[in-house]
């Protein structure tokens, strides 16, 4: 096969993967209510870094625990899909399954409210002194 086909088929892969994980986004926006909550506190955080003016490096911790809390909700809604088409009856591992995959975003939704709080204690405080 020629190489300019090749390279070709691989950017219509690319462009068509990037398609479906748009569409995944999109469609655990429209359906779950966590992940529109999330987007809301990134529009709010992301605005108060840029009100306050954060240093670049608190921008860059910023993005990142807004790119995991997402990436987390995301394994989290596709793994209660996957138990959901799996069974509709009650199981315990269901539950197990279901339970610790919520944990994973509980757990790290906790750190990023303290990072948070870390990163814009400080600002805030001289924001309210002047
Ligand atoms: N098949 C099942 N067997 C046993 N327990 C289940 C099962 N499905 C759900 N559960 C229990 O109910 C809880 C809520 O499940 P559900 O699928 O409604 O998720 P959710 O957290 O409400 O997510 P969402 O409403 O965002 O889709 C789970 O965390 C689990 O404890």
């Amino acid at each position: 096969m020629a190489l300019n086909a090749k390279k070709q088929i691989y950017w219509r892969r690319f462009i068509q993967s990037f398609r479906y994980a748009s569409r995944g986004f999109i469609c655990a926006v429209k359906q779950e209510q966590n992940m529109k909550l999330h987007v809301v506190f990134a529009v709010i955080v992301i605005g108060m870094a840029f009100v306050l003016k954060v240093p670049l490096t608190h921008w860059l911790v910023l993005i990142a625990v807004i790119g995991v809390v997402f990436a987390l909700e995301l394994i989290n809604t596709a793994l209660e899909r996957t138990v959901d088409l799996v069974t509709d009856e009650y199981h315990p591992l269901a539950e197990q399954a279901k339970d610790i995959a919520a944990a994973a975003v509980f757990v790290f939704s906790i750190a990023a409210v303290i990072i948070g709080m870390l990163i814009f204690y400080e600002p805030l405080i001289s924001l309210f002194a002047t």
